[in-house]
């Protein structure tokens, strides 16, 4: 008879409840070397460090708060599996695997789940607005409680959420701040100092802990020791006590508490309850703790480290070169050529191949934290000032940061290069991560210019022409994962490169960025079948080159691949730009369907909606054997 695990015999947050304090050591123990496994040996990545970092505070949470009555809010969400693991989802094999366990929050997965948009900053905000809710209905007594990290802190939408919740004094909103020093590196500015300042005051929680421990409460000394004594208690107070910034924001402020004392954090929110209003709760964790390799990781604290070896944290290194690598070592050689070239990354140093530029050139590095807003318009002040910034961030976060680009950088006409990571599906991080929409957005800011490299080459040349315009901001954009291989022209036609050009002109196809390759590849099906097919890599998707319209003229139908929105992306770019030369070609735009992406890999989502050689094959084969224009794909 197998031994049922204390964490097995937890159903829900009730169960958890009924635990001695004395038994939640060893479910802390359970509950992480669960982490250790299921993501070591996760296929589809995962996120350790950050939930290592988290397994004290959520036990503490789900014995002191009454999920889902109480709600309890996760800011990002990437450390949400020891909620999961507590609230009735505990087979963590199926971790970020299609149809199985998301990475993030998931309101279909359960109850006690909210957010489910893994992008920083937003759960103060939601927790302003629900507690307001909860006023408004007559159900003020349920507690609201977010639950951000440090780094999710340094997002401006968090401040703006604070000013607000500051206002409603008669609001349950019990802010529980997770500060483990990180975001992906060592968290960064103003903000993050005054938190370590906070984490100093550690010994001052310990100091007036002494103190109460041998002053004694009653003056059994004479009168003057006793007022000595005390004394000494407010001037440790005075110089130690925590710079009251939250304070001073009208908010009330409990802490720091260690984090990874369950029993301290306890006592900390039933405290934090009782205020009945807003108060922050600021606790100090280590990310990855409990897992030494995890702990050492000077560079990432294990945030999201792909496979490794759990016994010895020996991560299997990734097998091929990136896109990101191709950038990295690109941006490295123009940093040589250029001093005006600066990056800015917004707390993703390392993700978004920043790492080297940053090595070499320590002064043209600039990490704002998680702040995409501040790091687009910071780098219109750059420009301004006569640097050229390159922003790198993945294509999703961009989003965020759409009318900092439109107004604070385009309006001005400012060189600015935004380099957008994981472009197009990425699969395993679900809905909010893919980035699915850049290409669709940035159609409409004018004077922007839209890079896609199809490969490594063109990812270097278009990095340089983009970094060589010095009228007007420029975006280059590719996906995550090995940097696909070159994929040669065989002819030019004004900026845009030929791939493919076989027999009769039936059907051009304009291929952006990776999807080349694809649709290289389903030509030769095409061309099996007897259709004439062109295969064309615009290079620059906006503005589109002024000879594509007379290009189509010459064929029957026009078929758009992307990795983008089918909505408002390429497709329609090119539509337009024939209706507007008066080509009478029928487009047809095969991309990513108008809906969000459930979590599965990148390779089966693309199959899922025909983006594949096969795919794009057979659709055009079959609409064009059957004469009719090519119906696109709805998946
Ligand atoms: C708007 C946005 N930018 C960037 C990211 C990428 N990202 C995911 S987690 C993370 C670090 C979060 O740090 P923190 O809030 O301190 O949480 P921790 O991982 O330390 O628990 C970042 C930058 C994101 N999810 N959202
Ligand atoms: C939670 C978050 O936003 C990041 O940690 C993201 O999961 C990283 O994605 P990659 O693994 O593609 O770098
Ligand atoms: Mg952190």
């Amino acid at each position: 008879m197998t031994r049922v695990t204390l964490l097995e015999s937890i159903r829900g947050p009730e169960d958890l409840k009924r635990l001695a304090p004395e038994q939640l050591p060893q479910l802390a123990g359970e509950i992480r070397d669960l982490l250790v496994t299921a993501v070591s040996t996760s296929k589809n990545g995962g996120h350790l460090g950050p939930n290592l970092g988290v397994v004290e505070l959520t036990i503490a949470l789900h014995r002191v708060f009454d999920s889902p009555r109480d709600r309890i809010l996760f800011d990002t969400g990437h450390q949400a599996y020891v909620h999961k693991l507590l609230t009735g989802r505990q087979d963590f094999g199926t971790l970020r695997q299609a149809g199985g366990l998301s990475g993030y929050p998931s309101q279909a997965e359960s109850e006690h789940d909210v957010i489910e948009n893994s992008h920083a900053s937003t759960a103060l905000s939601y927790a302003d607005g629900l507690a307001k809710a909860y006023q408004l209905r007559g159900e003020g007594d349920r507690f609201v409680v977010p639950f951000i990290g440090d780094g999710a802190l340094t997002g401006g939408m968090a401040w703006e959420a604070l000013n607000n919740i500051a206002a409603g004094k008669d609001r349950k909103v019990v802010i529980v701040v997770n500060d483990n020093g990180r975001s992906y590196s060592p968290t960064i500015g103003g903000l993050a100092s005054h938190l370590a300042d906070l984490r100093m005051t550690r010994g001052y929680e310990h100091a007036l802990d002494l103190i109460k421990r041998t002053v004694p409460r009653t003056p059994v000394v004479g009168p003057m020791a006793y007022e000595a004594l005390h004394g000494i208690k407010k001037g440790i107070k005075d110089i130690l006590q925590p710079q009251a910034m939250f304070e001073d924001l009208g908010l009330k402020y409990l802490g720091p508490i260690d984090g990874h004392d369950e029993e301290a954090v306890e006592h900390a929110l039933r405290k934090a309850k009782d205020f009945g209003e807003p108060v922050i709760v600021h606790c100090i964790t280590r990310k990855g703790f409990g897992y030494a390799p995890a702990e050492n990781d000077e560079e990432e604290a294990f945030h999201a480290p792909g496979l490794f070896d759990a016994a010895t944290g020996r991560k299997l290194a990734k097998s091929s070169r990136t896109w990101t690598n191709a950038f990295s070592e690109e941006l490295v050689a123009l940093g040589a050529e250029r001093p005006d070239v600066v990056a800015i990354t917004a707390a993703m140093l390392h993700p978004t191949g920043l790492a080297a530029f940053a090595e070499a050139y320590p002064e043209r590095t600039f990490d704002v934290g998680i702040a995409e807003q501040h790091a687009v318009t910071s780098a219109a002040g750059l420009a301004f000032g006569g640097m050229h910034p390159v922003v790198a961030v993945y294509a999703t976060f961009l989003n965020r940061a759409f009318d900092q680009l439109l107004m604070d950088v385009a309006l001005h006409r400012l060189p600015v290069t935004v380099v957008l990571d994981r472009a197009g599906v990425t699969g395993d991080d679900g809905p909010s991560h893919n980035g699915m929409w850049d290409m669709s957005i940035l159609q409409v800011v004018p004077g922007l210019r839209v890079a896609a490299p199809r490969d490594g080459v063109r990812l270097t040349e278009l990095l340089r022409e983009a970094v060589g315009v010095a009228d007007g901001p420029t975006a280059l954009r590719f996906p995550k994962g090995p940097v696909a291989e070159e994929v040669p022209a065989i002819d030019r036609v004004g900026g845009m490169d030929v791939l493919v050009r076989s027999g009769e002109r039936d059907v051009l196809i304009v291929a952006a960025g990776p999807m080349a390759g694809v649709a290289v590849e389903a030509a030769r099906t095409i061309d099996a079948h007897g259709i004439g097919v062109t295969v064309v890599d615009p290079r620059w998707v906006k503005p589109l080159d002024a000879a594509l319209p007379g290009l189509a003229a010459e064929h029957r139908v026009v078929a758009v691949v992307e990795d983008n929105c089918r909505v408002g992306g390429v497709g329609d770019a090119v539509a337009r730009a024939l209706r507007d030369a008066d080509v009478d070609v029928p487009v047809r735009t095969f991309g990513i369907p108008d809906r969000f992406l459930d979590h599965a890999k990148r390779a089966q989502l693309l199959t899922d909606m025909g983006l594949t050689p096969q795919g794009l094959a057979r659709e055009i084969t079959a609409a064009t054997a059957r004469d009719e224009v090519l119906a696109p794909t709805e998946s």
